[in-house]
């Protein structure tokens, strides 16, 4: 007898499709009408479907943050934008919702499945677990060991100089947000695995390493549906199918690791590195598998190396475009540096008002990540009247509380004096700044951040003369989200000439 395998297929498609319709007419049941957040304001769609989210992130390229901001003016400052989260806009519930250590809150497991691996502190959900991991992280990038760490920033930066006297040429254009990534991707990786990436060293300025971190972003609103996607690429790669240079990027830094280990073992493994502070701590045996160090030293890598990146690309933008910003900060930095040369600590340099309040106002128009990192909370939370369930995932992102217009009015203007000012009146305006997030999951790198920054300003605008060129303010107005906000496509970023070094 011979199985009609397609007569059978055509008798069950009926009973099929019945069953499918079903599930998919029940859930939107229990999604509309008696999901916990059945009662919170927002498009119907949103509650029925994530693939709203996917149409915004996906086929629009990055606008979902620009629909949340529609929502929020048509339903309020509570909205549901997925079927299962919460986002708020109130700047000053901000720090309810990214809250202290002291508050058991995890991340949500979809958030932190975009890297494709956890392990590290910022793809741990657990609240316990990720604070056992900072334990170890959190001294390697304290005040005190950055500022160890500032001849390594001061000799990269150098070099990043070094390369542009080679471009002291009218028919030379550089395009900022490489150089500045070259340095940060030289910077971190040179203190985090003690082996330099030397972007800064090659012609291209590591546009392999640049292009795999822009990738990276740019894929991050699939993955967010599709995490699975990540199992399917390591499996292609294994089985010999060149898949993504990201994938080649994560098994070179998992070599790198297990070398790392057996020269930990052998009591080989330079001092001052983060394999070195995990290894050396005292997290159990486990937190100490190279599977997890290399998730570590890979995120370590990606958060730190862009979000720095493009807050220079900003505020050399703004500095250029404004000359009289850029002199007034030049005249603060001669009081202190009066040979272009001198080099000076970070330490007197934060002294300096103006220069402070210009990376204050820089930081705060990169906007930290634009990708929303849901905070989920073990109890009820109260949000004026309306109690949000245990369990919910609650976002809150930063463009919302940054271009807040009572907090910073005329938010998308560079306004140093912003800063200046609410010093002056003793406004603490640094309660609203959220780039780095806030509470027990804010950013790590903060003070790394603010020293590469703040030595990298002072040196360049000490020593050299730039033009922009064919750069607009569109080249920093974010219109993507890409985990970090990136200008419309088909933006070339801002670009500049080098005219020649100061007072030559
Ligand atoms: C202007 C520069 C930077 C900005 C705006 C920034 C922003 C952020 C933000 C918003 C988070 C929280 C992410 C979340 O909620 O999931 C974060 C986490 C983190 N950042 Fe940064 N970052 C910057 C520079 C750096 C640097 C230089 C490093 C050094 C490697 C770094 C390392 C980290 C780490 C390790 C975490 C995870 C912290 C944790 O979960 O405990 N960041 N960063």
């Amino acid at each position: 007898m011979i199985f009609d395998v397609a007569g059978v297929v055509r008798g069950l498609l009926p009973i099929i499709c019945v069953l499918v319709l079903t599930y998919l007419i029940s859930l939107t049941f229990f999604r509309l009408f008696l999901h916990p957040l059945a009662s919170f304001p927002g498009p119907r769609v949103a509650a029925v479907t994530s693939w709203y989210e996917f149409y915004w992130n996906v086929v629009k390229g990055g606008r979902f943050l620009w629909e949340i901001e529609r929502i929020h003016q048509h339903y309020g400052p509570v909205v549901r934008i997925t079927p299962d989260e919460l986002h708020i806009a109130d700047p000053d519930f901000y720090h309810e919702v990214y809250s202290p250590p002291c508050k058991k809150q995890d991340k949500e497991k979809n958030y932190v499945r975009l890297g494709g691996q956890d392990g590290s502190a910022l793809t741990t959900v657990d609240h316990h677990l990720h604070r056992l991991r900072v334990s170890a992280l959190a001294p390697f990038f304290s005040k005190q060991a950055v500022e160890k760490i500032e001849p390594l920033i001061q000799s990269k930066v150098n070099r990043l100089c070094a390369y542009f006297d080679s471009c002291i040429h009218p028919g030379t254009v550089v395009t900022v947000s490489h150089a500045a990534l070259a340095l940060t991707v030289d910077i971190i990786s040179s203190y985090a695995y003690g082996e330099s990436y030397d972007c800064l060293q090659r012609a291209d300025l590591g546009s392999e390493f640049r292009k795999i971190l822009v990738s990276a972003n740019e894929g991050y609103a699939i993955l967010r549906h599709f995490h699975w996607l990540h199992a399917v690429m390591h499996r292609l790669h294994r089985w010999g199918c060149n898949t993504s240079p990201y994938i080649v990027w994560q098994k070179h830094i998992a070599e790198q690791t297990v070398s790392m280990c057996s020269l930990h073992r052998e009591g080989k493994l330079p001092a001052g590195t983060m394999f070195q502070a995990i290894l050396d701590s005292s997290l159990p045996d486990r937190e100490k598998e190279p599977r997890r160090l290399s998730v570590e030293a890979q995120t370590l890598l990606h958060a730190g190396s862009e979000t720095s990146a493009k807050t220079l690309e900003i505020i050399l933008f703004h500095l250029l475009e404004d000359t009289a910003k850029l002199e007034r900060l030049r005249a603060e930095l001669v009081a202190i540096m009066p040979e272009p040369t001198n080099s000076v600590s970070w330490n007197e340099l934060r002294s300096l008002p103006y220069l402070s309040a210009v990376i204050q106002e820089g930081i705060r128009l990169q906007f930290g990540i634009t990708t929303r990192s849901p905070r989920v909370s073990h109890t009820p939370m109260l949000y004026k009247d309306m109690v949000i369930p245990a369990e919910t995932p609650v976002s809150m992102l930063t463009w919302f509380v940054h271009t807040n217009e009572a907090i910073f009015p005329h938010p998308l203007e560079f306004d140093p004096d912003r800063w200046t000012l609410a010093a002056e009146h003793g406004i603490r305006l640094e309660k609203y700044l959220t780039s780095f997030g806030k509470g027990s999951r804010r950013c790590l790198g903060v003070n790394l951040a603010y020293a590469q920054i703040t030595i990298t300003l002072a040196t360049l605008l000490r020593q050299f003369e730039f033009e922009l060129f064919e750069s607009t303010i569109d080249d920093v107005t974010p219109a993507r989200d890409c985990f970090i906000a990136y200008p419309r496509k088909g933006c070339k970023g801002v670009r500049f000439r080098v005219i020649g070094r100061v007072g030559k």
